[in-house]
């Protein structure tokens, strides 16, 4: 697939969220064996903060003047010096295993010091003007902890809008034709797992193994949603942790649309990657609270990867998510994935349901 625009953003996103995921990986492997911390939530914090720093220094390499609005804060790394000097260690020694690769992202951060204010400059408050990078260094930390499905998470807008996103799931199958999966668990390998989802605005999403590093930004296959018009036969996929999204509001949208399967349940944006590559077919993310803001970082890739492959992303009124308003869709209730050809009979069942509840 030939992609002319934004091409070298495409690649250093791709790079940049490869690099992040061999150290997310190392920080779980080192879980697994006991060498930090299992019991707490520190594997994720040193996760966090590692792939962090890794996702700006590449983004302020080679696009110095662009604003990054990124979940995580350097304040905890201030006062913790071990665990500064364990994010650092881990920092300074994750590497692409392409020299250019690794080049073409500026190569190791210079020091802890600077390795914690390059978290810092995550801090946009972000908006409708100019160039904004959005970072989820580790989406779906539980599932992370869990041994399950996360993401790591990179996309840029450009005056509001998404126009380039990628999206590292270390704990997907490989094979775009594999069925949903909820995660591959400790004690399994990584043999055959881990993926790579990317797209721009216009010119398709696609998919590739996260371990193969390219210079090439389009060495991908295109992946696209699976063409479904007997909803009855719909998978569809929504977050495992009950306090994310309402599985109950969720259950009742499924039947009404009289799909037989069972939900599967995922943490992270793994469920926009799934769905655009027909693994699935549906997401559903209906709000449980009703102050809840969700945050650009947590959607911005997935979205743009869905619609590129196809499908429609909307909030439960029907409105496309607007990453133009700040850190988060304050303007958007929910998440709504699907197939574009199905998109509205799927949006109707969802108000159907809410309004019930009125
Ligand atoms: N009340 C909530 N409603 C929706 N999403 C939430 C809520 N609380 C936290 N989240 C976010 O949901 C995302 C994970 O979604 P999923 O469960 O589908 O994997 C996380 O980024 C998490 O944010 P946080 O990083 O602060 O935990
Ligand atoms: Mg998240
Ligand atoms: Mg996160
Ligand atoms: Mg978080």
């Amino acid at each position: 697939m030939r992609r002319d625009k934004y091409e070298k953003e495409l690649l250093v996103a791709q790079l940049a969220v490869q690099r992040a995921s061999i150290l997310t990986k190392r920080v779980f492997h080192e879980k697994a064996k006991g060498t930090v911390d299992k019991n707490d939530k520190s594997p994720v914090t040193i996760g966090d903060f590692g792939a962090q720093a890794l996702i700006i220094a590449a983004l302020q390499h080679n696009f110095p003047d662009d604003a990054i609005v990124a979940e995580e804060e350097s304040a905890k790394l201030r006062e913790d010096e071990n665990l500064r000097s364990t994010v650092w260690e881990l920092v300074r020694d994750t590497k692409l295993d392409s020299p250019d690769a690794e080049a073409l992202l500026g190569g190791p951060i210079k020091d802890a010091d600077a390795m914690v204010e390059l978290i810092d400059k995550g801090n946009s408050p972000g908006g409708s003007q100019g160039r904004i990078w959005a970072i989820d260094p580790i989406d779906g930390t539980k599932g992370f902890l869990r041994g399950g499905q996360y993401a790591v998470c990179l996309a840029l807008m450009v005056d509001g809008d998404v126009k380039v996103g990628a999206l590292g799931c270390p704990n997907l199958p490989v094979d775009d034709a594999a069925r949903l999966t909820a995660g591959i668990g400790e004690n399994q390998t990584d043999e055959g797992h881990g993926v790579l989802f990317s797209a721009v605005l216009g010119q398709g999403a696609t998919s590739r193994p996260l371990a193969t590093v390219s210079l090439d930004p389009n060495a991908g296959t295109p992946i696209s949603m699976r063409a479904i018009d007997d909803l009855t036969k719909a998978n569809f996929c929504e977050s495992v942790e009950a306090g994310h999204s309402s599985h109950g509001d969720q259950a009742a949208i499924s039947q009404k649309l009289g799909i037989t399967a069972p939900s599967v349940r995922m943490d992270s944006q793994a469920k926009y990657g799934s769905i655009a590559r027909g693994a699935g077919d549906i997401y559903l993310r209906l709000p449980v609270s009703a102050t809840y803001q969700e945050k650009i970082w947590d959607h911005a890739a997935g979205d743009l990867i869905v619609r590129e492959a196809g499908g429609q992303v909307t909030d439960v009124h029907g409105k496309r998510l607007d990453f133009s308003v700040g850190r988060t869709l304050a303007n958007n209730k929910g998440v709504v994935a699907a197939p574009l050809a199905v998109h509205g009979k799927v949006l109707e069942a969802v108000q159907e349901v809410l309004s019930a509840k009125l």
